[in-house]
């Protein structure tokens, strides 16, 4: 897994050393940055940041061995278990280690956003906007053989990605992976999901039971993927309803019945049994990612134009962004902890989504991560919020702010 945003196309070899001190931005981009009160001149550092790999838990004893395979040094990140910067030139996917599973590619600021989550075992952990899925195998793997991961995506094409990721470094045993709206999202964790179906006396035993996970769909489902070809909608989703496009042999699906599964929360049904960690990584302007920006040299910054400053996407990304907090934090448990982070460094898309949600929810409490005191981040523009600069901090933007969920 290379940590990367926009699977349009592969990127030469060598595009990193070829950075020179300027990149031609174009203008609406720059454009963009003045708006935002951003230093275009972060975007020339892309060769002086490492690139970043974590080991797969158990893989410490071959550091050596895979040392020799990438032809480079590791070095620990001190502040970061199981994680080592690299050479930013040097590409993993080529060798063994990546293609045996023992390396993933993930910047050093999301592993910090996943580490803030403080994931502990038997947690039932939601992924909101899992796509393509970095953080969800790292919470998959802090996870192990205990509690569950619910990985939702809009995008079904990438959500389908990370499902091969997931099988690929064998981290999907507890995950099952929803194409749905993240905004409407309902569904709880599948222990919830037995409560209610043991206190259903009455309910008609209508509906299916979930057998084990087989990748050939039935003929419902091929009807339904022929009718989406149809319409030109596969790639995006086409109704509100959830559509389950993965699970794990113990995701605990196995012998439920869908309708108990896959019925939406009601009320605040989540306070008591919804999920114990959410992460929302909410879709952004990613102008942070200083590599993935770098990399439209080559796309083209046409391509820059269309998929990250479209005026119509930039304008609404405000409520989507808050929609999706807004709803992760419904689903979450009182006492639960929800992770916001974006790779933008404007203020529009961090701290102004973040004030708003917390002017509307009182049970929101922003909570200080003890962890960061040895991090390379600053704080945020609300106190307790994280910032991590490409320009001190050595790892790609990101914003990252932690609450809590408090009795009402
Ligand atoms: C910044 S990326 C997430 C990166 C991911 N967490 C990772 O570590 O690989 C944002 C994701 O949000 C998804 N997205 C956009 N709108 C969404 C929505 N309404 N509901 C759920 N996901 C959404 C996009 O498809 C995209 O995959």
């Amino acid at each position: 897994m290379e940590e990367t945003d926009c699977p349009e196309g592969s990127v030469p070899e060598r595009i990193g050393e070829q950075q020179e001190a300027s990149l031609p931005l174009p203008p609406a981009f720059l454009e963009f940055l003045s708006e935002n009160g951003l230093d275009p001149a972060v975007y020339s550092m892309a060769a002086t940041i490492p690139r970043y790999i974590r080991l797969k838990p158990g893989m410490e004893s071959q550091v050596a061995e895979i040392e020799g395979e990438l032809k480079c040094g590791l070095e620990k990140v001190s502040w970061l278990p199981g994680f080592y910067a690299i050479p930013p030139e040097i590409q993993i996917a080529g060798s063994k280690a990546y293609q045996q599973g023992k390396i993933y590619g993930i910047d050093a600021a999301s592993g910090a956003a996943i580490l803030a989550l403080d994931v502990r075992p038997g947690d039932h952990v939601l992924d909101l906007c899992a796509a393509p899925g970095a953080k969800l195998c790292m919470l998959a793997d802090m996870l192990g053989s205990t509690g569950s991961l619910t990985g939702v995506d809009v995008a079904k094409h990438r959500l389908s990605a990370c499902r091969t990721m997931l099988q690929k470094y064998s981290l999907g045993d507890r995950t099952r992976l929803f194409v749905a709206d993240g905004t409407l999202f309902s569904i709880l964790p599948v222990n919830s999901n037995l409560q209610r179906r043991e206190g259903s006396i009455g309910l008609e035993e209508n509906g299916s039971t979930f057998s084990e996970w087989t990748s050939r769909r039935s003929w419902k489902d091929r009807q339904k993927a022929k009718k989406a070809n149809a319409t030109g909608s596969q790639h995006l989703l086409s109704s509100s309803e959830p559509e389950l496009i993965y699970y794990g042999k113990h995701s605990g699906l196995v012998g439920l019945r869908k309708s108990d599964v896959l019925c939406p929360a009601v009320d605040d049904e989540a306070c008591t049994s919804g999920y114990d960690k959410v992460l929302v990584d909410a879709e952004c302007t990613h102008d942070g990612s200083i590599k993935h920006i770098q990399k439209f040299e080559f796309w083209g910054w046409k391509t820059l134009d269309r998929r990250v400053l479209d005026a119509e996407r930039t304008d609404n990304l405000f409520q989507l962004q808050l929609h999706l907090l807004t709803n992760g934090f419904r689903l979450l448990k009182i006492g639960g902890s929800l992770v916001y982070s974006t790779c933008s460094m404007t203020v529009a898309q961090n701290e102004n989504v973040v004030q708003q949600f917390l002017s509307t929810q009182p049970s929101a409490d922003l909570q200080k991560n003890d962890l960061s005191d040895s991090w390379p981040c600053r704080s945020g523009g609300i106190p307790k919020t994280l910032r991590f600069d490409p320009a001190t901090s050595q790892t790609s933007g990101l914003f990252v702010a932690k609450f809590s969920k408090l009795p009402t």
